[in-house]
């Protein structure tokens, strides 16, 4: 019975990151191709699988074995050590999986691969299968990388801003930190730019971006390769609304409080809010955890505040009583679910890639207090090219300080809201 259904279907292998950031929008694309009609697998390590907790989607998981048992997830600090881990786990699992699907008689027709991952072309072409890099990120981080690897700058940067086809003027600061900070992150900057080896040899570039939102670099990119936006990858509901199931990104890392978050937004007046997060990998240092937390308590408004388990300690003492009144802390939340509430009036964001298409998305204006790689340059675009939010200034030492929260926080808040939000 598999083995007729599989001659009629075109088999798709998709292969995210596994980071709740890179697997969220890799999972919507495979959604919206399995509604096509197309036989989707996504290949993701075991420990991944598990934590779908029965959560069904069109989609078949093809769980790999994951030499490491500890549960313990990926953070900045630790990405740079996954690497060659990544390499070995899933070139195999792809490979198994390629030869399984032939064994059954069909064959898979493309490998959609998470562009950090680019070794996947070289598996796929000794197949004769089709090769496509998804690009998490923006079109812009995309130009700005494919402009150093081409060599239209050089590292360290030598000029305060930086002039690129097609792109604003960048100052150092704009650019992502893997570029303006090289020392820090090499091995991931070296990542990011290993995906244009192989450009030559794929048939598409998808990118989690839409045309309308950064119409001059997609245009620049659309004359070097070939390039197609298949964002914002929100599910459908709060979108488009063709996919009746799809309501949610089906896969948490992170266990969220969903009753508690929104009976509490229940309670709030519309606007009140200030929705706090760094999503999945950031983590603040101790003394700036400190400030964040005393600019929440300054501003005197409401705020939900996501601190991951593994931050929870460097909260200052007694915060949370001391909050209680105006603040709810969790260790995860429904974020879409967040945003799209009446009650957030603001979303404090690190400006990861997914956050901030979920604000522009949902029509909610943002506080950016960017922390490394993309979301420097994501900052840039919301206050100055999108103008839909205001990005912190940080001070001499490094700091923002809880005075600029506060201040950032009450400007979007208060009489400068309804110019920012629009629903
Ligand atoms: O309490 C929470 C917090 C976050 N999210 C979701 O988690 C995702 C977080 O993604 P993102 O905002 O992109 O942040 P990161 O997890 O930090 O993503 C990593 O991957 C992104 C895509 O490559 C990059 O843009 C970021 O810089 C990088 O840190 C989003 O879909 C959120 O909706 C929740 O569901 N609940």
């Amino acid at each position: 019975m598999e083995r007729e259904q599989g001659a009629t279907l075109t088999h798709i292998v998709v292969l995210p990151c596994p980071l709740q950031g890179h697997i969220n929008p890799m999972l919507q694309f495979s959604k919206r191709l399995a509604s096509k009609g197309l036989k989707v697998t996504l290949l993701t390590p075991k420990s991944i699988v598990k934590s779908m907790k029965g959560q069904a989607t069109s989609v078949t998981f093809k769980p790999i074995d994951d030499d490491d048992d500890s549960g313990e997830l990926i953070t900045a600090e630790t990405m740079e050590a996954y690497g060659e881990r990544f390499k070995a786990m899933f070139s195999h699992g792809l490979e198994g999986l390629i030869e399984k699907n032939k064994s059954y008689g069909y064959a898979t027709k493309l490998v959609v691969y998470d562009s950090i991952l680019p070794w996947a072309v070289d598996i796929a072409k000794q197949h004769g299968i089709g090769a496509a890099p998804f690009i998490t990120q923006s079109c812009t981080i995309a130009a700005i990388y494919y402009n150093l690897y081409q060599e239209r700058f050089t590292l360290p940067l030598q000029e305060p801003e930086v002039s690129l086809p097609s792109l604003p003027l960048l100052r150092m600061d704009d650019m992502p930190t893997f570029i303006s900070q090289p020392g820090l992150y090499p091995s991931l900057l070296r990542v990011c730019l290993e995906m244009y080896h192989n450009l030559h040899e794929v048939n598409w570039v998808f990118c989690n971006s839409f045309d309308k939102l950064e119409e001059e670099v997609v245009s620049w990119i659309s004359s070097q390769w070939p390039i197609k936006n298949i964002g914002p990858t929100i599910p459908s509901m709060y979108l488009d609304k063709r996919l009746k199931d799809d309501k949610n990104y089906n896969l948490s890392l992170f266990k969220p409080s969903v009753d508690a978050c929104m009976k509490w937004l229940d309670s709030k007046d519309t606007g009140t809010v200030v929705y706090v997060s760094f999503g999945s990998l950031a983590a603040l240092g101790e003394e700036q955890m400190e400030e964040l937390a005393l600019g929440l308590k300054r501003s005197d408004r409401y705020f939900l505040w996501v601190v991951r388990e593994s931050e929870t300690k460097k909260l200052p003492t007694k915060f949370i009583e001391e909050t209680t009144e105006r603040g709810l802390v969790v260790t995860w939340c429904p974020q879409l679910e967040v945003l799209s509430h009446k009650a957030v009036g603001c979303f404090m964001t690190h400006c990861g890639w997914n956050s901030t298409l979920e604000a522009l998305s949902l029509g909610v204006p943002m506080v950016v207090m960017p922390q490394w790689s993309d979301q420097t340059t994501n900052s840039k675009c919301v206050m100055d090219v999108w103008k839909v939010g205001i990005r912190v200034k940080v001070d001499d030492k490094g700091m923002v300080t809880r005075e600029e929260i506060e201040l950032c926080i009450n400007e979007v808040m208060g009489e400068k809201k309804e110019e920012k939000r629009r629903d």
